[in-house]
């Protein structure tokens, strides 16, 4: 039985300079995983996602995502940023922050009536429908980002690409995302950037470490020795105890 990817990179290679940032990367993210990149800063991490959104192209290799172009796929795609551009004093409403997802290239400024139900039907999905009309600027930040990642629903995405989506939330909140992000793990592929190899660890199947090279272990193996290996002599030790197998993922 063939194996369904819903991102496949084959050699890619990426450079801003004639400096290399990504060397040879090949990854496969299998449909329906729920999988982290984490890697030192600098180490290309957000490059990657670029790459995979078609917002950069890569000098050499190839990347093949819901089985077509990144730009061709980019419609199904739901991408929450590392640090909104949105300015949080900005005088919008919770609806309004939403229904950014649903724009398209070429769109009226309006929304319409479909559009309004789809974005009600994303806060629900992170259970904040009770909020829609409140300003943005009055959420906490574990609310905010919750909007954010609304937002990256409001396309109807097969796959999500978040960037860094527990920055700035304390671990009562972060615990909070971690549940919603597996709930909504039944129902698409999600591939997260996060420096928080702790929280990772409890929720992914596999990490991909990015260090200009690119590789894969199951959570299983992450140990003292590989979290110095991906971030260098200074590092916190997270410890964890989590196995992985082909009928899921469980805890100790
Ligand atoms: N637009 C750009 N032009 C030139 N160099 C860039 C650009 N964006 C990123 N870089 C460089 O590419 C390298 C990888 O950056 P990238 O943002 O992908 O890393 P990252 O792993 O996401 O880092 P962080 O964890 O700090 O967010 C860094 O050395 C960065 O300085």
């Amino acid at each position: 039985m063939s194996i369904d990817y819903d991102i496949e990179l084959d050699g890619v290679t990426f450079g801003y300079t004639r400096q290399p940032v990504l060397n040879n990367v090949r990854l496969q993210v299998e449909k329906g995983e729920f999988a982290s990149i984490v890697g030192p800063n600098g180490g290309g991490k957000t490059t990657l996602l670029k790459l995979m959104l078609g917002l950069l192209k890569p000098d050499a290799g190839s990347i093949t995502m819901l089985g077509t172009t990144p730009e061709k796929a980019r419609l199904k795609i739901g991408y929450m940023p590392q640090y909104s551009h949105l300015d949080p004093q900005f005088p919008v409403t919770v609806m309004d922050v939403v229904l950014m997802g649903r724009m398209r290239k070429g769109a009226m400024l309006w929304h319409s009536k479909k559009d309004r139900d789809a974005a009600m039907e994303c806060l629900e999905e992170v259970q904040l429908s009770p909020m829609a009309h409140h300003m943005y600027s009055a959420l906490s930040g574990g609310q905010k980002q919750r909007v954010l990642i609304a937002r990256a629903l409001a396309c109807k995405p097969e796959l999500l690409l978040l960037d860094e989506p527990t920055s700035n939330v304390d671990p009562e909140v972060q615990q909070s995302l971690f549940d919603m992000l597996q709930k909504l793990n039944e129902k698409m592929t999600i591939l997260l950037v996060s420096h928080d190899l702790g929280f990772v660890s409890q929720v992914v199947k596999s990490v991909i470490c990015v260090s200009r090279e690119l590789v894969v272990h199951p959570t299983s193996e992450l140990n003292g020795t590989l979290i110095k290996e991906i971030y260098g002599g200074d590092c916190r030790l997270v410890r964890h105890d989590h196995r992985c197998s082909e009928g899921g993922h469980c805890h100790d």
